[in-house]
């Protein structure tokens, strides 16, 4: 008999098709209030787990009994309990690589757009107000030449530590807790400790896993030490950033502008001030939202999961140590 599994993220054909190959597979339309107690009741049974966006915690691996392999659709993991699946001999598999373009592709897009005010100046012209040669009060700030900084050089920093260099002659300076040769030998970035970064980036772009380590990591002191004319840009996670602290440093002109397609509370509350502001770009989490690049990331999570339950895994699982036991 094939061992089940509980799917919570809608698959393209073909990839559903590869797991009912090898599963017997149970669906679910998302993890939320509702599915939420049938996953659990799945999940007495389950051997394998796999989707995207729903808490992997405590609670959930008390209902999985005989839960062998965890795949998640992402390559951020901050959803799942990694230290409990660990202890139960668990390996939870993710999805990196093929999503480090796409990503870093869309923070460039979030520079750009604030920084030449794109998005204001498209619905501006939608909203009739083009009827001239246009003024200062239209005008943005250049990106080429400028200093950027990234904080989180992992895959995704390094991936638009290119682009900067390479695209736009960009400066690149940089905060992480070892060297990265790669980034110094060929972007000429500069490791450098977090205040220097805060003032001295144009752009301070953030590509961090929120941990325990990194939650809140850019708040009031923080946002303070930046120029007046920096712009934020935020795709790693939402809670890397004291999201009331930042709100109130684009009020009071702390910073000039932010890009940002990760918040601490998603879908973004509709009476967040951030969507009143026009020098705020507020993305819907699209990071890695192209269908090359959501295909991959399922194909990817799928073959995780085969290998998982397989006894198979090659590579990407975040807690290779149980692969040992
Ligand atoms: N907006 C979106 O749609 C997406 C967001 N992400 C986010 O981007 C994150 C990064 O992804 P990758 O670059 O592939 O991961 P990665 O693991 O290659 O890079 C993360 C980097 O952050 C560094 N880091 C972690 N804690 C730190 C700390 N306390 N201080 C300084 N540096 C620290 C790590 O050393 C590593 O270099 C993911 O964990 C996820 O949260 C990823 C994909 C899409
Ligand atoms: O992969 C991730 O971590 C995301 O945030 C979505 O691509």
């Amino acid at each position: 008999m094939k061992p089940s599994i509980v799917l919570y993220k809608k698959l393209p054909a073909d990839l559903r098709q590869r797991l009912d190959q090898h599963f017997n597979v149970i669906e679910f339309n998302g993890m939320n209030s509702t599915t939420r107690p049938q996953i659990l009741d799945a999940l007495q049974q389950a051997e394998g787990l796999i989707g995207s966006n729903g808490k992997v915690d405590k609670e959930l691996l008390d209902h999985a009994p005989r839960l062998r392999g965890v795949s998640t659709i992402s390559v951020g993991f901050d959803n799942f309990d990694v230290e409990e699946l660990t202890r139960r001999g668990i390996p939870l598999m993710h999805t990196p690589t093929v999503l480090t373009d796409t990503v870093a592709d869309t923070m460039m897009t979030l520079v750009l757009a604030t920084a030449r005010r794109a998005v204001e100046s498209a619905e501006r012209v939608k909203a009739g107000e083009w009827n001239g040669s246009i003024g200062a009060d239209w005008f943005g700030v250049d990106v080429h030449h400028k200093t950027m900084g990234i904080l989180g050089m992992g895959r995704i920093g390094l991936a638009l530590a290119k682009r900067a260099h390479l695209g736009f002659d960009m400066p690149i300076l940089y905060t992480a807790r070892r060297q990265h040769a790669e980034a110094e030998n060929s972007f000429n970035a500069r490791r450098c400790d977090l205040d220097t970064l805060l003032s001295e980036s144009d752009f301070l772009c953030i590509s961090l896993p929120h941990t325990d380590e990194t939650f809140h990591m850019i708040s009031r002191e923080q946002l303070a030490k930046m120029k007046s004319s920096a712009i934020l840009v935020n795709a790693g996670r939402g809670p890397v950033v004291d999201e009331e602290a930042l709100i109130e440093a684009l009020q009071q002109g702390v910073i000039h502008a932010a890009g940002l397609d990760v918040f601490e509370q998603e879908p973004l509350p509709k009476d967040s001030p951030l969507l009143k502001m026009p020098n705020v770009v507020a993305l819907p989490h699209i990071g890695s939202a192209t269908h090359e690049t959501r295909y991959g990331m399922a194909a990817c999570a799928v073959d995780n999961l085969i290998a998982a339950l397989t006894g198979e895994v090659k590579e990407f699982c975040v807690n290779p140590e149980v692969l040992k036991k």
